[in-house]
């Protein structure tokens, strides 16, 4: 078996009734790997993630996790740890006393982790002696991940652990990630937000109506290769108008914000990474003072978007 791949699913399809959550996935995650899952409400992540963690079964398909095949009657294996819909606590326990819970039942003294230090890792420090039922979502999330680290995890599985944060918790939380990471901890995380998707991970699935639209390194999806939107700022928009309807390769397009801008300074330019370079060097030439140039949405969003508006195509075609 792979070693350096810590997830591998081939053809996993689960069925809840009448609802395909998962039809026929394919996954492969590597050791070491932020790697998000994003999709539509309803797509399938928690699904998978709660396969990954050993909390049901795939109907059909192999899952490798770790190196070994789980499954009915296969065990998770050791060095798993997460959680999906929100981290199971105890309300009327403190922050400490929770973990310490944990430690208490792990069943190997080795794999036990500091209370302390997982509390200071996830800012909750000062929180430490509070009870959990006063704590706020994002709190929860924070001890969520910090009882995750006192397993020493290899594979971290997560659902939605952006849920709720402020913008000092999702970077507590960030720079714990990255440092599991690089430590050769493998993450598997879900989120509806595309800035954290692109910030932390390497790789992403993008998975609608239970199948996989794509999975791959993030890279691969946000080439250079396709067309983006771009926000350009000018101060004078008429003569970047002039400038960019000029430039082979960009298309000025309509600005579908244009009523909510108290100015009109704003232009919005379609065009691949290459022929916006251009256009640069030409308003930069033609002396056009540049206020703003940035893309209208990421460029996971615009891929993410344009992946599931084809699924939903397909959909319809298949209905008429
Ligand atoms: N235990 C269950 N019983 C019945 N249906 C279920 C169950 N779990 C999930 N489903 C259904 O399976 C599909 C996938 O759900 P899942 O929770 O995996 O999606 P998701 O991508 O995590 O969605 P969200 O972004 O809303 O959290 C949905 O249609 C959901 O209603």
């Amino acid at each position: 078996m792979d070693t350096t791949i810590a997830v591998r699913g081939h053809g996993i399809t689960k069925v809840f009734g009448d609802v395909v959550a998962l039809d026929h996935v394919d996954v492969s995650v590597a050791q070491g790997q932020i790697h998000g899952l994003v999709g539509p409400n309803g797509a399938g992540k928690t699904t998978l993630l709660g396969l990954m963690l050993g909390l049901a079964v795939a109907d059909k398909g192999d899952l490798e996790i770790l190196g070994a095949s789980v499954g009915r009657g296969l065990p998770a294996p050791d060095g798993v740890s997460g959680f999906v819909d929100g981290p199971g606590l105890y309300p009327t326990l403190t922050a400490k006393q929770n973990l310490a819970t944990l430690v208490w039942l792990q069943p190997d003294d080795a794999l036990a982790g500091d209370v302390g230090e997982a509390l200071e890792q996830v800012g909750l420090t000062e929180a430490a002696d509070q009870k959990v039922r006063g704590f706020s979502l994002g709190m929860r999330q924070r001890l969520g991940l910090a009882a995750a680290l006192l397993t020493k995890p290899r594979l971290l599985v997560l659902d939605e652990p952006s849920n709720g944060l402020d913008p000092a918790g999702k970077r507590k939380v960030h720079t714990v990630l990255r440092r599991l990471a690089a430590e050769g901890v493998t993450v598997v995380l879900s989120s509806h937000r595309m800035d954290d998707l692109e910030a932390l991970c390497s790789e992403v699935t993008i998975l609608a109506k239970g199948r996989v639209l794509f999975s791959g390194p993030l890279k691969k999806l946000t080439d250079e290769k396709h067309e983006l939107d771009y926000r350009l700022r000018a101060l004078d928009p008429s003569a970047a108008h002039a400038v960019a309807a000029g430039t082979p390769g960009v298309r000025v397009v309509e600005d579908s914000d244009a009523a909510a801008r108290p100015d009109n300074d704003v232009i919005v330019v379609r065009a691949r990474a290459a022929a916006l370079d251009e256009l640069v060097a030409r308003i930069v030439g033609a002396n056009i003072p540049v206020r703003e140039l940035a893309p209208v949405v990421s460029p996971l969003e615009a891929a993410f978007l344009s992946l599931t508006d084809q699924l939903a195509i397909i959909g319809q075609e298949a209905d008429q």
